[in-house]
């Protein structure tokens, strides 16, 4: 288990984020404000470079001016260096890759926070599943934790009140990491669901590019309403089937990350499944962002481990089918609309 001192004993960590896209950077921004000595890995020279010359992140995170003791790095050992906590915030496909690169440089007592929201295509792994495998031998389970929620990093960054959840192999490194976090505008809860905030907080982006598609397509509030309540559901129903916790889909990972990516006109989720419901090709449309989607390649995942498992997941069908099967929209809204009658509550 970690010595960490600075933590505990004290005001400040040394903290090494990894990933200087728009979520790593407001969470370096969080942390910088309540004291901690943070370092930002930056897989872009340039943006390391106008970090440490700019104090901001256009690329990521435009408007927005970041503490000046925020340290920037393209370079994986000078990032690495004093780190006492290491937090990834890479897009979840490199997650694996990303991981197993830094590997050589970890040491056993360091915690490792996942905020990374996905299911990896081909394994259906959590990303701290994936982080356990893939630092196994040189980190315990016991270091790792994940940090998910409603959340979206232009708001952090504007240190508007955001609360989230801490979840960990272990009682004590979640206190550890609620008690890095915690700042008068940034609420920590401790969630013991580990499983089941990885798999709500995963899930939600396929229902943000649902209810996206429903809004492009010209569909009002009731359908989005629709969309969020059997969504959840939908979450529910494979979340449950693999062991997470009823009420983790009713807190913050759960019902509160999918209201605010279904409604939010932040979320790039949403944004692609607008842009999808409208009439855009989901190929042109990625390949003009520099931001990560998440929800399109946890479709994939989560289409795949349904069938796997045997679990109903219509809207995650239908997204799918919209996204990689060439289904119009609005024939999706209406295959999920005349599909065969149903109670509302399966006991
Ligand atoms: N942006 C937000 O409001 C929130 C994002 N998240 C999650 O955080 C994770 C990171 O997302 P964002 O910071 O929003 O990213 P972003 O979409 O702002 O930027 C993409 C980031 O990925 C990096 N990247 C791209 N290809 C890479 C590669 N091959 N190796 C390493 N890095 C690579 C880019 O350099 C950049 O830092 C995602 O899983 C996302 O769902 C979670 C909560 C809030
Ligand atoms: O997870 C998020 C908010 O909690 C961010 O959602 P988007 O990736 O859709 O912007």
């Amino acid at each position: 288990m970690s010595n960490l001192m600075s933590i505990d004993g004290g005001p400040k960590a040394r903290v090494t984020v990894i990933g200087a896209g728009s979520w790593g950077t407001a969470l370096a921004l969080v942390l910088a404000d309540s004291g901690h000595e943070v370092t930002l890995w930056a897989r872009e020279p340039e943006v390391a470079a106008h970090i440490n010359a700019h104090h901001s992140n256009p690329s990521y995170l435009k408007g927005c001016s970041l503490p000046e003791h925020i340290r920037a790095s393209a370079d994986y050992a000078e990032a690495l260096a004093d780190a006492e906590v290491v937090l990834f915030a890479t897009p979840s496909h490199v997650l694996r890759t990303v991981a197993s690169a830094v590997k050589p440089l970890l040491r056993p007592e360091q915690l490792i926070i996942s905020v990374v929201k996905g299911i990896e295509n081909d394994t259906y792994y959590t990303m701290t599943q994936v982080l356990r495998e893939v630092l196994g031998g040189v980190v315990s389970e016991d270091q790792i934790s994940t940090l998910y929620g409603p959340s979206h990093a232009e708001e952090v960054a504007a240190r508007k009140p955001t609360v989230v959840v801490v979840a960990s192999y272990s009682a004590r490194t979640a206190k550890t990491v609620q008690k890095l976090f915690t700042s008068p505008m940034f609420r920590v809860y401790i969630n013991r669901d580990i499983l089941g905030v990885e798999v709500s907080g995963s899930i939600k982006n396929i229902m943000a590019i649902a209810a996206g598609v429903a809004e492009g397509a010209g569909f009002g509030d009731n359908a989005i309403a629709a969309l969020v309540t059997r969504g959840l559901q939908e979450m529910k129903r494979l979340g449950m089937r693999l062991g997470a916790s009823q009420d983790t889909f009713a807190g913050l990972a759960g019902v509160g990350d999918l209201v605010v990516t279904c409604t939010s006109g932040h979320s790039r989720n949403r944004t692609v499944g607008k842009r999808i419901g409208q009439g855009e090709k989901l190929e042109d449309i990625i390949s003009h962002m520099n931001m990560v989607a998440e929800g399109v390649k946890t479709t994939r995942s989560v289409y795949g481990w349904a069938q796997r498992l045997g679990v109903e997941m219509p809207i995650t069908e239908a997204v799918h089918a919209v996204l990689f099967e060439g289904l119009n929209p609005r024939d999706g809204v209406y295959r999920l609309m005349t599909r065969e009658q149903k109670e509302e509550i399966i006991y």
